[in-house]
């Protein structure tokens, strides 16, 4: 019989583990420090529970922790690390160092079911979703996880189509009995889907990137497929009902294309957009695909369209590649291995 893994689970899921084991309520709690404060490799490091509980968590559970198989390194310092799941499918996580920040970017499933004509995880089509084991170790499992500042669900799959694992890692990453990081350094990047987004608002405080690439419906839907069923003016519309102003930070991603959205025209469109919503905009470089027709813009284009938002007053930042040596636009990797195993 395949061990259940003790890594990702919820107080209250490690809570139904004692009882149906017999053991005292507590137990969950010392078990949870033991995992998420101290780290360790195995159940017989558990040492105040006795040697009989021991045994007991033994006989069906393990910690659960993978390490990466593979890591490739770039001359500017991010490490893109790969994973094997227990099916034989291939994640990737990345790890990106900068000044005093060190960000790992996480993914949330095998593929992706949206399909955007610029990913390679979506050109992989959707294979599995990850649990919150599977997510919480690619956090747990890289030798730089001391080193982490932030963390960004920004790698394969799409986190709110599979949103009660995603929601299950983030109440381990933030809560007292486990990471308790901040959920402020914590953001879910999304295309955005109708009733996950309103359930993630609800039920979490992480900050919210929405990836938007285009203000207008039409051409947003060619770029991505998910406009269809939930446009960004209904978006915009559903955002304006919750808070942004303080804790939590609504950003919206745009891959700036050349000669797609690169126009002012795109900028004048998204101050319409996005007028009086407290947010901000990442101006992205595009990461070329193989057999896709578009070009990322050039730096001039972007600093213009930059400067067109700011002065209009959208905060807008041009994010800094990172990792173009190694492939970082995710998906690259995995979609090699497949192909290898494939072959
Ligand atoms: C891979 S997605 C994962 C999270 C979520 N599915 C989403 O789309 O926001 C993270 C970000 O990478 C962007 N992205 C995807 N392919 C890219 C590429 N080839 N070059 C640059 N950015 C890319 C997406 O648009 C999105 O903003
Ligand atoms: S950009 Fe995000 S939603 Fe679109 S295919 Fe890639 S991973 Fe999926």
């Amino acid at each position: 019989m395949n061990k259940q893994p003790l890594l990702g689970m919820t107080l209250s899921e490690l809570q139904d583990i004692t009882r149906n084991l017999g053991m005292p309520k507590f137990t969950a709690k010392q078990i949870a420090t033991w995992i998420y404060d101290k780290r360790i490799d195995s159940i017989n490091e558990m040492t105040n529970l006795s040697l009989k509980q021991r045994e007991k968590l033994n006989e069906e559970y393990e910690i659960g922790a993978s390490a990466p198989i593979e890591a490739m390194r770039s001359a500017d310092g991010t490490i893109k690390y790969l994973f094997r799941t227990p099916d034989n499918n291939f994640i990737e996580s990345v790890y990106i160092p900068d000044d005093d920040r060190a960000t790992l970017c996480v993914s949330s499933q095998v593929g992706c079911k949206m399909n955007c004509k610029f990913c390679m995880t979506g050109k992989q089509g959707f294979t599995a979703n990850l649990n919150a084991n599977q997510i919480i170790n690619q956090i747990y499992s890289i030798p730089e996880r001391e080193k982490l500042t932030n963390i960004v669900l920004m790698g394969m799959g799409e986190p709110l189509d599979n949103l009660d694992e995603v929601l299950k890692a983030l109440e381990v990453l933030t809560s007292d009995y486990g990471y308790k990081w901040s959920s402020k350094r914590i953001t879910v990047s999304t295309v955005g889907l109708r009733k996950g987004l309103r359930h993630f608002l609800e039920k979490s405080n992480c900050h919210l990137a929405i990836s938007i690439h285009s203000p207008l419906p039409a051409q947003r839907s060619d770029l991505m497929p998910a406009e269809k069923a939930f446009s960004i003016t209904e978006m915009v519309d559903l955002l304006r009902n919750y808070d942004f102003s303080k804790q939590r930070r609504l950003s919206f991603e745009y891959i700036v294309f050349k000669g797609v959205n690169d126009s002012l025209i795109y900028a004048k469109e998204l101050v319409k957009l996005l007028r009086g919503l407290d947010c901000r905009i990442n101006l992205i470089r595009f990461h070329a695909i193989p057999n896709v027709d578009l070009n990322g813009a050039d730096m001039d284009t972007m600093i213009k369209f930059r400067d067109y938002l700011t002065a209009h007053e959208l905060f807008t930042t041009i994010r800094a590649s990172r990792g173009e040596d190694i492939f970082a636009a995710c998906g690259m990797l995995s979609t090699a291995k497949e192909q290898e195993k494939n072959s």
